[in-house]
């Protein structure tokens, strides 16, 4: 299992500046680094194009796109006395890392894909009862609310038992066994939700921070805001049609764009798939690492105030075989109020962006698009 800390850019901000920003690409006039992002979270991007800015015509250039094969970082928890050296030097360096011997059971694991696997493969008519997701329940292709389309199918379900009702809504998820499949989801939550604890608080004790649960504290409050996902990307039915210029929904090779280039707004995600690839990483404009798909693993992308990058990711999808991945989104309560830990300012590095709550944040990468930066909305004067 691999788990995905995505990033959510809320403790840390660094003075160091993202890569990225020094790019300027036919989409993005500017890009910004993560706030907080310890793993492989996604970076923010502007994706206004460029033309909507300036009032011209774009000249039609496809964009350029490489594929890079690199060696992503390994953290294994059962060697914890280089567990949090490791996990802030991947953040460092990729903002995303693949965790194994995360202690989460295989059972868990299978139960979870098996109950997924199930509902996907209902007939359309039974799986539209699940829907639509606002926010909670199932969606086919329009992901979020603003226009953005993949090659995919999904179920949002909340993880905060006592915000959402999951028996209820396994009711019109699973007419076969709605309570095995609340089970399921419930035993996976809770055991990830440790997982992520023991991350972010490995994490703290990496930056030497003196409350070493101020990450973790946040995702065992009553009232977090956490999601589960699982995402369905069906084998190619037809062949990829390139939709012109529109990044929304276009074709890669022999693919199909299943989750369109993002960065998660949340704190951490941990993310795991079925042995089919799709997932990539995109440290450098244009330049896109796959991400070779490991069942037993967990893959995590986080963030901090700019000290660590946040991981801007995609899913293409396989021609032949169908992909399914289940992330789980680790998000403050909405009160929360997301600061620079005090470690993390000093006159050389000062805060990069004001503090702001969970609440606001999430209101806001909710009003854009997918590929939409967000961050530079926070940024100090
Ligand atoms: C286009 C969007 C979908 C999204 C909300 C947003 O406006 C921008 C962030 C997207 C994202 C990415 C990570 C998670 O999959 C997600 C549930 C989230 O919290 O932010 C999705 C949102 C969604 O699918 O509704
Ligand atoms: O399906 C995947 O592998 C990644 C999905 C993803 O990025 C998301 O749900 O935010
Ligand atoms: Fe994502």
């Amino acid at each position: 299992m691999y788990l995905l800390l995505q990033h959510i850019p809320l403790w840390f901000m660094s003075t160091k500046p993202d890569r990225r920003m020094e790019s300027i690409s036919r989409h993005s006039l500017f890009r910004d680094n993560k706030l907080f992002s310890l793993s492989p979270s996604l970076s923010h991007y502007h994706t206004k194009p460029w033309t909507s800015m300036v009032g011209v015509a774009a000249p039609p250039r496809a964009r350029p796109e490489k594929i890079q094969a690199i060696d992503l970082p390994v953290v294994d928890l059962s060697r914890r006395s280089e567990a949090a050296g490791r996990i802030v030097a991947a953040c460092e360096k990729y903002g995303f890392f693949k965790v194994v011997n995360h202690g989460v059971p295989w059972e868990l694991v299978a139960s979870v894909e098996e109950q997924g696997l199930m509902f996907f493969n209902k007939p359309s008519a039974d799986k539209l009862k699940a829907g639509p997701a606002n926010p909670y329940g199932y969606g086919s292709k329009n992901i979020g609310f603003n226009g953005d389309i993949g090659e995919v199918e999904y179920l949002l379900l909340g993880a905060n038992p006592n915000l959402f009702d999951m028996s209820q809504r396994a009711k019109s998820i699973s007419n076969h066994d709605p309570e095995k499949f609340s089970w399921a989801m419930r035993a996976y939550i809770a055991a990830l939700r440790d997982v992520v604890c023991e991350i972010l608080e490995l994490m703290a004790e990496g930056l030497t921070m003196a409350d070493g649960s101020a990450f973790s504290r946040m995702i065992r409050a009553a009232d977090d805001d956490s999601v589960l996902r699982l995402n369905y990307y069906p084998p190619l039915s037809s062949p990829p049609i390139a939709i012109g210029r529109d990044r929304r929904k276009e074709a890669v090779g022999d693919s199909k764009v299943g989750f369109g280039e993002h960065s998660d707004p949340q704190i951490l995600t941990v993310l795991r798939s079925n042995d089919v690839d799709g997932l990539q990483i995109s440290l450098e404009d244009g330049v896109w690492i796959p991400v070779p798909a490991d069942p037993i693993a967990l893959w995590i992308n986080a963030m901090t105030n700019g000290r660590f990058l946040s991981v801007r990711h995609r899913v293409l999808t396989n021609p032949n075989k169908m992909r399914m991945s289940v992330a789980y989104f680790a998000a403050p309560p909405l009160h929360a109020r997301i600061a620079s830990p005090p470690e993390l300012v000093t006159p050389q590095r000062p805060a990069l962006y004001r503090p702001f709550t969970w609440a606001e944040y999430k209101s806001t990468a909710y009003s854009l698009q997918l590929s939409d930066t967000r961050l530079n909305l926070f940024r100090m004067a």
